[in-house]
């Protein structure tokens, strides 16, 4: 399906949160923009595993034209198991068509290999000429036997004493070996939350507001103690939803 044409009043807006135009520095971590949909009540879906719409068509544009400005686009293994995402771009600027080109390299989050590129959207999109095909994070590569696609890259990473992935040395990673200066993360409710509380990883946080509730059953966003400080805060009001971009506060 077609998006609808970008916002004018979303460009100005957005400006100032996007990856910097500049060639980017060896020794600097990449960008990275914290983006998701949540409802009134802070739920990102209706429940664990359920694909649910929040945005409205306006911002589904907001958020093509901002996978448009990143190199990379992550998400958890329980987003890529649950929504079967596509993770390509389908904005770009009016002279010219969207491509893979123009599509950010898709990054899952997936340490224990759950997930399956084979018969993926992703992979289908990929094959059409529409997207790239993912790095996939994990904690050990499975043996080449089970690789049914040469084309995904299994990229090992330690994992900390939590027995998780340590963000700043894993997006350090993704730059050094991939060349990846900008990341968009777009969720699950996992990845949100561990990132919530790591100012130090994160450049923007861009929340759209959907005008709607998902109750109890959904899964909810939120930093695990509250203490996140917001810098720099701006709003862009649509027909349905509201989007807050701003920075968070680095603790001295
Ligand atoms: N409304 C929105 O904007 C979005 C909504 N969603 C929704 O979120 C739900 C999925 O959320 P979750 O189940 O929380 O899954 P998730 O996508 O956050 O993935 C969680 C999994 O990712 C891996 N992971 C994440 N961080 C890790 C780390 N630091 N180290 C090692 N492994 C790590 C682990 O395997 C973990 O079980 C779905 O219902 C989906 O529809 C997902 C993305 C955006
Ligand atoms: N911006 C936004 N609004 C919503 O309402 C959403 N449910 C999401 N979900 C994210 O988009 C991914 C789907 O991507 P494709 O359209 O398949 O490329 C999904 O996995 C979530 O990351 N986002």
């Amino acid at each position: 399906m077609s998006l609808l044409p970008i916002r004018a009043d979303l460009l100005p807006f957005l400006e100032d949160y996007l990856p910097p135009r500049e060639a980017p520095t060896p020794d600097v971590k990449p960008f990275v923009t914290l983006t998701y949909a949540q409802s009134l009540d802070s739920r990102i879906s209706k429940g664990r595993g359920q694909r649910t719409v929040i945005s409205h068509f306006e911002t589904k544009t907001m958020t093509h034209y901002l996978r448009y400005h990143h190199d990379g686009i992550l998400v958890g293994a329980g987003t890529a198991l649950a929504d079967n995402p596509g993770l390509n771009c389908q904005w770009s600027p009016e002279d010219t068509i969207p491509n893979a080109k123009c599509s950010p390299r898709p990054i899952i989050i997936d340490p224990r290999c759950t997930w399956h590129y084979e018969g993926s959207k992703m992979q289908r999109l990929q094959l059409q000429g529409s997207g790239k095909p993912p790095i996939v994070v994990v904690k050990k590569k499975p043996p080449q036997s089970k690789i049914t696609d040469s084309k995904v890259v299994y990229f090992e990473a330690p994992l900390n004493s939590n027995k998780h992935f340590d963000w700043l040395a894993l997006v350090r990673a993704l730059k050094r070996e991939f060349g990846i200066n900008s990341i968009m993360v777009e969720g699950g409710a996992v990845v949100i939350n561990e990132l919530l509380a790591r100012p130090d990883v994160v450049d923007s946080l861009i929340v759209t507001i959907g005008a709607t509730y998902l109750g109890e059953q959904g899964v909810g966003v939120s930093p695990p103690s509250g203490e996140v400080t917001l810098t720099y805060v701006d709003w862009w009001k649509g027909t349905l939803d509201s989007v807050m971009a701003a920075r968070l506060l680095r603790r001295a």
